[in-house]
């Protein structure tokens, strides 16, 4: 039988300017996206704390909206991405900057990231998780 796990999910957006040197396309060129950031989480225990000291909850909303604003949005937001950051401002290479960012901040609080989705646009995203292989 499954075991059943709790998440929770935080939704955020930031706009922000980029281009894609050398791309194909038009990304070539300085564009910019609302981007769409769903972060998703669980304690290490897959429950919820729910002991003397627990409060019933993966993690406040308030507590992991506080974190991902110092984390990602403050930095991001109203930014021209590629001098933010030094690698390739491709969804998959922020993602996945995102998620070592923000699991190494959860780290220390038994929470662990299970999955960020960014929407560069409405009907693009990439996900990056630990997935059952
Ligand atoms: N795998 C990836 N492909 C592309 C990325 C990326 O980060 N990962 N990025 C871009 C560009 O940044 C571009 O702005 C987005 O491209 P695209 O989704 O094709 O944009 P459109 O507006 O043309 O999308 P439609 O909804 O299809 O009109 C390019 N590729
Ligand atoms: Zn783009």
């Amino acid at each position: 039988m499954k075991k059943i796990s709790i998440r929770a999910t935080k939704i955020f957006t930031f706009d922000a300017a980029h281009c894609l040197p050398g791309h194909k396309g038009k990304c070539a060129n300085m564009h910019g996206h609302t981007y769409r950031l769903e972060v998703t989480v669980a304690r290490n225990d897959d429950g919820v704390l729910t002991d003397d000291s627990g409060n019933g909850m993966v993690i406040d909303f308030g507590d992991l909206k506080q974190i991902v604003q110092e984390e990602i949005i403050d930095k991001v937001d109203h930014k021209l991405l590629n001098e933010v950051f030094s690698f390739r401002t491709t969804s998959e290479n922020m993602a996945r900057h995102f998620y070592d960012l923000l699991a190494r901040r959860l780290l220390a609080q038994g929470v662990s990231v299970e999955k960020i989705t960014l929407w560069e646009s409405p009907t693009s995203c990439v996900e990056v998780g630990r997935w059952n292989s």
